[in-house]
């Protein structure tokens, strides 16, 4: 591993994905640091699912390299997934299990076995503790993606990759969902997030690529971005309220036109 990868915990160079004739991502590029939150922003359809995937190890991908932990993920993916904590659709429980045994399997699974008793410490943790005999469709939404959290980060990763983790959530769900996400920062993890929420980048994400049409056109700290941009025109005739926001520097760069 050179020292320049040594820094970063994700390296993604050149990448390219197709679906038949269509090209979804050109050429994305950008570097995760260890122990940051790093925001992948960008309008529906923009590519940021099929990045994720790639890196996730769950598409093959055309073009670039893609490094995690210093570990090609196409050639040696085992090794790459290893460093890797990946949230789980509501599809990739077994229905007939409950929440406990959930917990149980995937922690089996892991090698981070965990007793009745740890497993109870974990539901408190995340207001759940009157849940655990539930089976996972049974609890709303919001419980849904707490414990998905909880399973993606069951085997200590070095890397976390959220997909819209909290798309449908009320504030307070969010919230405590932030404090988990910056909770793994402060052990020195790192992860990486979609997210359709401007607030949502600016509130705890260290740094963003917006990517649009499967190109990244922007990457920085949410603050520095809007520095950067605070005085162009096309800024200011999208902001709103006399002050400039991210999404103000969002809808600029990416434009106003709803996606297909
Ligand atoms: N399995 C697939 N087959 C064909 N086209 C696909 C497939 N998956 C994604 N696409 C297309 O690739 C493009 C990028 O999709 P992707 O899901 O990566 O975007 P996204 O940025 O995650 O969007 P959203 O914010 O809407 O979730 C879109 O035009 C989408 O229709």
């Amino acid at each position: 591993m050179s020292i320049e990868q040594d820094k970063y915990i994700l390296s993604v160079e050149g990448l390219g994905v197709s679906y038949g004739d269509f090209v979804a991502v050109k050429d994305v590029g950008f570097n995760v640091l260890h122990g940051e939150i790093f925001g992948l922003l960008g309008p529906n359809g923009a590519g940021k699912t099929s990045t994720l995937s790639s890196i996730e190890g769950l598409l093959k991908y055309k073009t670039g390299t893609i490094i995690v932990d210093g570990q090609d993920v196409q050639q040696k993916p085992l090794h790459a997934k290893a460093s890797m904590g990946v949230q789980l659709q509501s599809t990739s429980f077994q229905p007939e299990l409950n929440v406990t045994q959930i917990l149980q399997l995937f922690s089996g699974i892991y090698g981070v076995p965990m007793s009745k008793d740890k497993i109870k410490e974990v539901l408190k943790e995340i207001s759940l503790e009157e849940h655990g005999r539930k089976k996972f469709g049974q609890l709303s939404g919001g419980q849904q993606q707490r414990v998905s959290l909880v399973i993606s980060t069951i085997h200590n990763p070095k890397l976390v990759l959220l997909d819209e983790p909290t798309t449908g959530l009320d504030p307070q769900s969010r919230r405590q969902l932030w404090e988990r996400i910056e909770a793994f920062r402060e052990k020195g993890h790192a992860v990486l997030l979609t997210t359709h929420s401007m607030e949502e980048a600016e509130a705890i994400c260290d740094r963003i690529a917006i990517i649009d049409h499967g190109r990244v056109i922007a990457v920085d700290t949410p603050q520095a971005l809007i520095d950067k941009h605070k005085n162009d025109p096309e800024v200011i005739a999208v902001s709103r309220r006399g002050k400039v926001t991210l999404e103000d520097v969002f809808i600029a760069l990416t434009g106003k036109a709803v996606r297909e």
